[in-house]
């Protein structure tokens, strides 16, 4: 058993429609993975089924080795999540929002101060912590979203499309912090993303479309001699 992410066999379907079809990947600690679909793919699904928003039909999903339907509490303790849609509020400062949902995972006084305190250390943002959000250009409210996820010390970071609406750039760098929590600090990273050119010849892919996993490998490995892009759309039939 991997001490990262399990995910085995998950069904799920709306009504007649199977969004997810016997689904199956595994993530080691410290595993950087990009979850590569085009729109409609089921990502979202899949994100709502490990966030236990969702109860799949079929399947099982394991967190840090616990079991998400039989351990609920002990499974989403491990796990961090960063949504599409920004939840900050913006009249309040960095450390003024992370109090607040620091104290939604039951951290209060010094303890929360020392999490705030590491959290935004983690993405590089110990010196925003007294500047309103609303201050910040969208890569800095990215970042801080992220700070926010890593609050409670999870295992398991998921992101849905986290750079969605950044320039290029901007997207460049939050990928490349991303990718150095999973290498320094040992954390496992669930990106999902449509867009082929945040995924590295290094991380961990799992391909998905139309409910179902086309790859799971190694980057590199599934590209082979062509760019991942030309080999993407072979795969998903030209794409969205
Ligand atoms: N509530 C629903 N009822 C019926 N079908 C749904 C529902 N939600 C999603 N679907 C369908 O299930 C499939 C997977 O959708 P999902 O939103 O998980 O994909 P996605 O990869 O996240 O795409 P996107 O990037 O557009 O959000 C799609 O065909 C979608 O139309």
């Amino acid at each position: 058993m991997t001490s990262g992410l399990d995910v085995r066999g998950i069904t799920h379907r709306y009504g007649k429609k199977t969004a997810l079809n016997d689904i199956g990947f595994s993530l080691d600690k410290g595993t950087f993975c990009a979850l590569l679909g085009p729109n409609g793919a089921g990502k979202s699904t899949l994100f709502s089924i490990l966030t236990r928003l969702f109860v799949p039909d079929a399947g099982e999903v394991m967190i840090a080795g616990h079991s998400l339907a039989r351990e609920p509490g002990k499974a989403l303790a491990r796990i961090g999540v960063v949504f599409q849609q920004p939840t900050l509020d913006l009249d309040l400062t960095v450390r003024r929002n992370l109090k607040y949902f620091a104290a939604l995972h039951g951290l209060a006084g010094k303890d929360a101060d020392r999490r705030i305190e590491t959290s935004l250390e983690q993405v590089n943002m110990a010196e925003r912590a007294g500047e309103k959000v609303r201050a910040l250009n969208g890569g800095h409210r990215r970042r801080m979203e992220i700070a926010r996820a890593l609050l409670h010390d999870p295992v398991v970071l998921l992101l849905d499309e986290p750079t969605v609406g950044l320039d290029a750039e901007t997207r460049n760098s939050i990928t490349g912090h991303v990718h150095n929590l999973a290498s320094e600090q040992g954390l496992t990273v669930l990106w999902a993303t449509h867009l082929v050119d945040e995924v590295r010849a290094n991380d961990q892919l799992v391909v998905l479309h139309e409910g179902r996993i086309q790859a799971d490998g190694s980057a590199a490995e599934i590209a082979g001699d062509t760019p991942l892009q030309a080999r993407f759309l072979e795969m998903t039939g030209g794409g969205e």
